[in-house]
């Protein structure tokens, strides 16, 4: 689904990444960990073909992201939801509005019931018409989440998705992409709070990635 061939990368200093090959193969369950500025967020980067590769090769539903044209990337873009770090909105539109803008901008539409579901499978059923402002951490992330999967995508990337939340928020943010992963998803979350991956691991096969020494390699089962 998503593979590197002996990928690096560099924002133009030294390499941040080297030699990094990996695949994660359709339904599968991955954390990414390492410390603060190894480059989880490059690595998810590369996963979406935000960035490029400096050398090697990102595979991404079977295509190289760099042979991919403008249009090409969009549709590949379209099959992978990502929950960004710093979950952004369009404060004057309501929660609904921004999780369907995905929709919007494609030229799609959902039912006000499958929205409505949606929204109530992420807890935020009684929010719809709220503006982003009014929302805590907790309801932003999950209408973050919300918004990475209206247009059902194959694939879920979520980087540090717990980052400012509380324990029970963490779990109940858990939960989901665990379900998500039951209904087939591939799942990669960035994160470096090890006991959300412990946790994890009781309700999932999760394998966890490491980034260290600029390699990214599966961790062994010590976490
Ligand atoms: N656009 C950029 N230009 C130059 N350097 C960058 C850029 N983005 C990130 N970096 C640097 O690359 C390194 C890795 O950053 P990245 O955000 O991928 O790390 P991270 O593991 O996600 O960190 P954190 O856990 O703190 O979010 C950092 O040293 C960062 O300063």
């Amino acid at each position: 689904m998503i593979a590197f061939d002996n990928v690096a990368y560099s924002y133009g200093g030294g390499e941040l990444l080297s030699d990094v090959s990996l695949r994660l193969t359709p339904g599968s369950f991955h954390f990414l960990t390492g410390p603060s500025g190894a480059g989880k967020s490059t690595f998810l980067k590369l996963c979406y073909a935000e960035l490029l590769p400096t050398a090697g090769r990102v595979t991404i539903f079977d295509r190289e992201v760099r042979g991919l044209d403008r249009d090409e990337v969009a549709r590949m873009r379209r099959r992978m939801g990502v929950v960004h770090q710093d979950c952004q909105f369009l404060d004057h539109l309501p929660i609904a509005a921004n999780v369907t803008l995905p929709l919007a901008v494609s030229g799609r539409d959902t039912s006000a019931q499958d929205l409505a579901d949606l929204l109530a499978w992420v807890g935020l059923g009684q929010l719809a018409d709220a503006l982003p402002p009014s929302l805590s951490g907790g309801e932003r992330q999950r209408a973050a989440v919300a918004r990475a999967i209206i247009m059902s995508p194959d694939v879920v990337l979520a980087d540090e998705p717990t980052g400012n939340l509380d324990w029970d928020m963490s779990l109940r943010l858990l939960r989901l992409l665990v379900e998500l992963n039951r209904m087939g998803k591939t799942i990669l979350v960035a994160t470096h709070d090890l006991n959300l991956i412990r946790n994890a691991k009781q309700q999932v096969a999760a394998r966890v990635l490491r980034i260290s020494n600029r390699r990214v390699q599966l961790a062994g089962a010590d976490l």
